[in-house]
């Protein structure tokens, strides 16, 4: 349970998914942008986008996605893959060293950065240096969504690691990082769960969600 928020984990992984796959949906679509590669973390902020994974298929994607270091002995991440396969979406077995990885990326028309959130520690470990390298490099000009926060940043400073990514698109999770401030892309919230007691006393400033959203757009 989260002492913040009164949510067990694998609710607020829902929750969290969920949101990040109506961020996607309102800016793009899947008539245009129907190829989403999710390039997962081994943490939380993997599961984030594995749960995202599944929805933008029920909502007419192609998702597909990369998890080279996985946890299958923790229950909640065994299921989230059992879903997936469940929907037949299939996982990348191309190493990101490999050349083939080359064809993958180029074949998606968003590239999802669900590596690390708010618990990345450097220096990076691989395989994680090597596709955060690709991000930053970025060099077919994919759309990039981070999920929380963009994976290398410093939750508090921002990107001062050296380590860069610049999405064009982020998704805050329950709350906006003090990090976010240094970001100047579309700025999604996705925390349409936490209570107005808790949004007052952790000092969040809760937007106007509209109708059944999930997310607000905050710039
Ligand atoms: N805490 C919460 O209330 C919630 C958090 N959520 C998500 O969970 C994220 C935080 O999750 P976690 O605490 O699991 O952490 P992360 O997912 O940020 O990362 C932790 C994982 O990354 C690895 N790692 C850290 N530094 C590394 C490095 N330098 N090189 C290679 N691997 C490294 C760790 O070994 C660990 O496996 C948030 O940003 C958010 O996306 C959501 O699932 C919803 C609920």
């Amino acid at each position: 349970m989260s002492p913040v928020v009164g949510y067990s984990l694998d609710q607020l992984m829902e929750l969290a998914g969920l949101a990040v796959a109506q961020a996607i949906y309102k800016t793009y679509p899947p008539e245009s942008h129907p190829n989403v590669l999710f390039l997962v973390g081994p943490g939380n902020n993997g599961g984030d986008g594995l749960v995202a994974c599944r929805h933008l298929k029920l909502l007419g994607y192609n998702p597909s996605y990369y998890y080279p270091k996985q946890n299958r002995k923790i229950p909640l991440f065994e299921s989230l893959q059992t879903q997936l396969a469940l929907f037949k979406i299939p996982e990348v077995k191309t190493s990101i060293n490999d050349d083939g990885f080359k064809e993958v990326v180029l074949k998606a028309d968003i590239l999802v950065d669900s590596i690390f959130g708010f618990s990345f520690s450097p220096p990076i470990r691989e395989p994680f240096g090597s596709i955060i390298d690709m991000l930053i490099r970025n060099e077919f000009d994919k759309p990039i969504v981070s999920v929380d926060i963009p994976s290398g940043w410093n939750v508090d400073e921002g990107p001062v690691h050296d380590i860069s990514i610049q999405p064009s698109m982020l998704v805050s999770l329950t709350a906006p990082k003090p990090c976010s401030l240094r970001f100047t892309g579309i700025h999604y919230l996705g925390g349409r769960f936490i209570s107005a007691e808790i949004s007052k006393k952790y000092d969040i400033t809760a937007p106007e969600y509209s109708g059944i959203d999930q997310v607000c757009r905050i710039n």
